[in-house]
């Protein structure tokens, strides 16, 4: 089937769509009062490179890499909900589902928009192992950050850590969450000495 492309004036405005993650601050930390949050994008940017440095020739990789960049895309129209904002799973869901479907119509019937519609309801469902992965590398890529901020800013940002305890299940994701609690540890022993 030959591949449709957008048009450009269709992918211009999705790209505008996907700048607004480039200033959307990520809420978790913008509630823990860290100044100078990363945004959605910078996230989503490092999901993409821990996917690269996975080492498991069971996942298609590059889905995976894929997946990553474009797992939280619907934030961009329905902002980035945390698990405190007294909105449902499912509400949320359906928020980011229409969220998407708004999304993805700006490229039209295009192949790609296919695809990037495929892979985000592929997370949300989390049923394949590529998924299972990205959702590790989620929530992994998370309490880095929450580690590198107490680091940075002195602050302790506990719950990040206490919502995420024993979730992970690739088992080079696990050696990776060991390493930051491994190091969590030393900034705490540094602090408090
Ligand atoms: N304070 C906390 N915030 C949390 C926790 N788990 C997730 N979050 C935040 C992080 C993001 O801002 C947002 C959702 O992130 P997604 O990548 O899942 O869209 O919620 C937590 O335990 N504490
Ligand atoms: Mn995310």
């Amino acid at each position: 089937m030959k591949r449709v492309s957008s048009p450009a004036s269709s992918v211009i405005d999705f790209l505008s769509i996907v700048e607004r993650l480039k200033r959307t601050k990520r809420t978790g930390w913008v509630n823990s009062g860290i100044a100078g949050p990363e945004s959605v994008a910078d996230h989503m940017f490092r999901m993409g490179i821990m996917a690269m440095l996975i080492d498991d020739e069971s996942l298609d990789r590059t889905r995976c890499i894929k997946m990553c960049i474009v797992h939280d895309l619907a934030e961009a129209l329905v902002g980035d909900i945390t698990p405190f904002d007294g909105i449902t799973k499912e509400e949320k869901r359906k928020l980011e589902r229409n969220g998407m479907r708004d999304i993805v119509d700006t490229l039209g019937t295009s192949a790609v928009a296919h695809e990037i519609e495929s892979l985000w309801l592929e997370y949300e469902d989390s049923v394949t192992s590529e998924a299972k992965l990205v959702h590790d590398l989620d929530k992994c890529e998370m309490i880095q950050q929450a580690m590198e901020y107490e680091k940075s800013d002195g602050k302790r940002l506990d719950s990040f850590f206490n919502s995420t305890r024993g979730i992970f299940s690739h088992p080079q994701v696990r050696s990776w969450v060991e390493e930051i609690y491994r190091r969590r540890e030393d900034t705490q022993t540094q602090t408090n000495s």
